[in-house]
């Protein structure tokens, strides 16, 4: 089987165009077939604010109204997506930009009112990896946008985490592939103010256990969620690592 790499950068470092310029550079230099999926939370949230749209966040999803439906189609799917794309293509990487409508590569269902309302917030219910393997085998290199859609004509809000062990879920029956998570922080950490104290591996029992002592929390929590979905649907490696260090030689390995 082939190699491919699939790299998710969250919002801190897209927000920033030196963070996501030395990390896009990173990106083009691995070698083989690979994949980008970006997330723009942060992004999202400042121009909502410049809109007047307040962000309410619960258990790390965005509650997507209408009108914030509006707002994270322009900045995922537009801004945030066609510059990467562009800078890749400067960097002679031959990136195209998709959402889950496009191609229908990702199809997803409108998340059930439950104890919250989510609004237009998609859970994913199908990857149709077979046409995306056709285009990473012809080296292309797919740059993935955070929303999905129903096909029924609407577009989801999907987090950026879920779409990468989605992605990565669909194309291991194609590829022997190595997901990396990248942020601000060199990895899952024991202490989250001390950056030295990255967890070099961990396992769901492990996981667990940092969960009940507080030691992992917040968006650290369904960021490890999908990545042990990933691990178990045959995706050969995982790692959470520091955006400055997407070659994988350090941050946490998920087992
Ligand atoms: N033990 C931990 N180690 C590292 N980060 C943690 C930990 N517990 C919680 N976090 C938080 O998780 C965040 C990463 O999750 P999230 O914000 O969803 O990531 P992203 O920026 O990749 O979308 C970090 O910014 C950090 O604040
Ligand atoms: C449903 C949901 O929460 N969607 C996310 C999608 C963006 C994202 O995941 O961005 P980061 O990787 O930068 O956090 C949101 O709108 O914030």
């Amino acid at each position: 089987m082939e190699k491919l790499t699939i790299v998710k950068v969250g919002g801190k470092i897209v927000e920033e165009e030196t963070s996501l310029k030395q990390l896009l550079s990173d990106f083009a230099a691995i070698e083989g077939h690979k994949v980008l999926v970006h997330g723009g939370g942060r992004s999202a949230t400042a121009i909502a604010a410049k809109l007047g749209i307040e962000s309410v966040m619960v258990n790390g999803r965005r509650v997507t109204d209408a009108e914030t439906l509006k707002v994270v189609t322009m900045v995922y799917g537009g801004l945030v997506n066609k510059n990467i794309v562009a800078q890749l293509q400067a960097m002679e990487i031959n990136a195209l930009g998709l959402t889950g409508a496009d191609m229908n590569y990702m199809l997803s269902a409108k998340r059930p009112v439950g104890e919250v309302d989510y609004g237009f917030v998609g859970d994913v219910k199908s990857v149709n990896a077979g046409l995306l393997a056709d285009l990473i085998s012809k080296d292309i290199v797919p740059v993935l946008a955070p929303l999905t859609h129903d096909k029924q004509g609407h577009l989801l809000n999907t987090n950026a985490d879920t779409i990468a062990g989605e992605a990565a879920k669909a194309l291991a029956k194609f590829f022997d592939l190595t997901l990396v998570y990248c942020f601000e922080k060199k990895g899952v950490l024991r202490d989250e103010h001390d950056d030295d104290s990255v967890i070099a591996e961990i396992d769901k029992e492990a996981f667990a256990q940092y969960v009940a002592d507080g030691v992992i929390q917040g968006g650290m929590i369904p960021k490890l969620e999908n990545a042990f979905e990933a691990i178990d649907a045959g995706v050969s490696q995982v790692i959470i690592t520091k955006a400055d260090a997407i070659d994988g030689t350090s941050g946490t390995k998920v087992k």
